[in-house]
């Protein structure tokens, strides 16, 4: 129950509501036992006494009976779905809330299948058990309770000899609940497991089918899909084996009533309707006992979702994102000033190398920054830093002459945007992917952004123009137009410091050019740092940082390094070797195009 204790906040503001509800099944329980007292005066006045001026009234009294129990049911029925989804809205809110502020490494191994299956199958397990089974246990307690003090107060010797196996009986719903709780737990996480192979298929369907994997693929799942359902034939084995002891139990009860009851009768101690009324007392204290198993099968299957949701929202993992993340651009002043001071950095403590070793870099505020460097030398983890994805423990970022811990957590933060390698646009229109940068802009200030990331003239082309809904994860556009509208959706917030992480690979040339005398156009309104690989992208930068390894092996502008023997001549050549002559001679001739 400890978890359903942990649940609590999200449910117990609906506490007046699950009373009532509670409240109104106990009223159906109670109802159905009259039935039992009608029946026996039936039997014993109506018939054997021939008084039959009490038929009507027997009658009367039963619609009476049928129609305020239905009502309750309604009660129970309706406050009980109120009561649930309540508590899951909550719930999933509360869950939303914790994936959002969740640190970045977080989703280095989170699997988006595994989240999504917590948030929509284990939160619908626990809503029923909250909104109705729970309900349903206080209930079927209660009948048996009150049938057993009904019988008890009617003959409590036959009482006791019918209710003998009762005890056998909460036993083996007990061993029920234990045993089959870690198998409910394992069909949870297999289901997790088929969500995620399902999610990162759909993502990957453009790779699969271009390999013709569709057949592994296929497989993968059947035998993923295989080991749910071998799950699944786990749990209900054990419900299944004990559903019949259960249901032998139960049935003892009536035989044992017969035969005590049927010689008391012959002896006189006993009317008939008094049997009967025992009879029907008995069925009704029996079922429960039945559904007892059947609701144990879903307090366990709640159990097992409930945990599945606690870890979720009590999972801390690593640095925590900041709340403060402010979506308004704030006034407060911000240079742009960056300095990285011997700042040596592991993802994790498995890492055998560094991903950045003794980086020393000072970016005065308004310049433009080039990194350079091959595939796997840093250059992303610069910017994971600079966002506050990870934090540093060896050597120190300072942003305006403040510590980053400090900087970063402050309203600030706001004025920092990155353009990441990968582009992430949303399912829905161009204007709201460019909007999404901040809260509210101005048909003007998405133009402005568009244009200068050099995606207006494009955009304008399209027939919905800025209307046009874009599919999941940007379909429908080419990489450079996707390139584009991230960096509208960066610029649109006014940073002070821009991160172009390889953001204009997919450019073509001149559309590189043209983006980069924009942002130049710019460059004292913000600090820029480009990453890149092509030479083409940052030569244009008042410094350029060459990287390998994680280390600094060259620093300079583009025609000090291009005249110095080094990695940048190297990758310059590589790049250029082409048309070596006519650069070679712009370059080395002072020409910074
Ligand atoms: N989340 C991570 N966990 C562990 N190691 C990582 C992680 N991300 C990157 N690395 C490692 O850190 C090193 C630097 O990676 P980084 O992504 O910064 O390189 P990069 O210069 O941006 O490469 P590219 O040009 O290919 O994008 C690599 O060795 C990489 O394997």
């Amino acid at each position: 129950m400890s978890i359903f204790r942990k649940l609590k906040p999200f449910y117990w503001n609906e506490r007046m509501l699950m009373l009532i509800s509670i409240i109104a099944l106990i009223g159906t329980t109670v109802l159905s036992l009259t039935y039992t007292k009608l029946l026996q005066i039936f039997i014993d006045e109506v018939i054997v006494q021939s008084k039959y001026d009490l038929l009507w009234l027997l009658t009367t009294a039963t619609a009476a009976v049928i129609m305020v129990k239905s009502a309750m049911q309604y009660i129970y029925g309706f406050l009980g779905a109120r009561v649930g989804n309540r508590m899951v809205m909550r719930l999933r809110n509360a869950c939303y809330s914790k994936l959002q502020y969740q640190s970045y490494s977080y989703y280095d191994t989170a699997k988006t299948g595994d989240l999504i299956a917590r948030m929509t199958v284990d939160l619908d397990a626990v809503r029923n058990f909250i909104g109705f089974d729970f309900a349903q246990f206080v209930n079927m307690g209660l009948m048996i309770g009150f049938g057993a003090v009904m019988m008890l107060s009617m003959s409590w010797k036959l009482a006791l000899l019918t209710l003998m196996t009762t005890p056998i009986l909460i036993a083996l719903t007990f061993r029920l609940d234990r045993q089959a709780q870690p198998a409910y737990r394992e069909t949870r996480a297999a289901m997790s497991r088929i969500s995620s192979i399902a999610q990162q298929n759909i993502v990957a369907m453009q790779t699969v089918k271009s390999f013709n994997r569709e057949r592994y693929e296929i497989e993968q799942f059947s035998q993923h899909n295989n080991r749910y359902q071998e799950k699944q034939y786990e749990a209900s084995r054990i419900v299944s084996n004990h559903y019949p002891l259960i249901e032998w139990m139960a049935n003892l009860c009536p035989i044992l009533l017969l035969i005590g009851g049927g010689v008391q009768v012959i002896h006189g101690s006993l009317t008939v309707g008094e049997l009967a009324a025992l009879f029907g007392l008995t069925w009704l204290i029996i079922s429960p006992m039945w559904w007892i198993a059947f609701h144990i099968n879903k307090f366990s299957q709640a159990k097992a979702s409930g945990e599945r949701i606690l870890e979720l929202l009590e999972q801390e993992h690593g640095r925590k994102s900041h709340k403060s993340y402010p979506s308004e651009t704030t006034n407060l002043p911000i240079a742009g000033e960056i300095s990285f001071k011997d700042v040596t950095f592991y993802y994790n403590e498995q890492s055998t190398s560094a991903s950045l070793s003794n980086l020393t870099i000072n970016i005065s505020p308004g310049s433009v920054v080039g990194i350079i460097g091959p595939t796997g030398s840093g250059k992303s983890t610069i910017l994971k830093l600079l966002i506050g994805a990870y934090g540093v423990r060896e050597g120190q970022i300072m942003i305006d002459g403040t510590p980053f811990e400090d900087w970063i957590s402050s309203e600030r933060r706001g004025r920092i945007a990155p353009v990441f390698q990968e582009t992430y646009l949303f399912a829905a229109t161009i204007r709201d992917n460019i909007a999404y940068g901040v809260d509210n802009p101005t048909e003007e200030e998405i133009v402005e952004a568009a244009t200068k990331a050099q995606a207006h003239e494009f955009i304008s082309t399209l027939p919905m123009g800025y209307d046009t809904v874009i599919g999941e994860r940007g379909t429908g556009l080419s990489g450079g137009q996707k390139q584009r509208i991230s960096i509208a959706r960066a610029l649109i917030r006014k940073p002070k410091i821009l991160i172009l992480d390889n953001a204009t690979s997919a450019l073509d040339m001149e559309t590189e050019v043209k983006l980069q005398k924009a942002l130049k156009s710019e460059r004292k309104q913000f600090t820029c740092i480009m990453m890149s690989n092509k030479i083409s992208s940052i030569k244009d930068a008042d410094v350029i940082i060459v990287l390998d390894k994680g280390s600094i092996v060259q620093r300079g502008s583009h025609n000090e390094l291009i005249v110095a023997e080094g990695a940048y001549r190297n990758l310059y050549m590589s790049q250029y070797e082409e048309y070596p002559r006519e650069e070679a001679v712009s370059v080395v001739g002072g020409d910074r195009g």
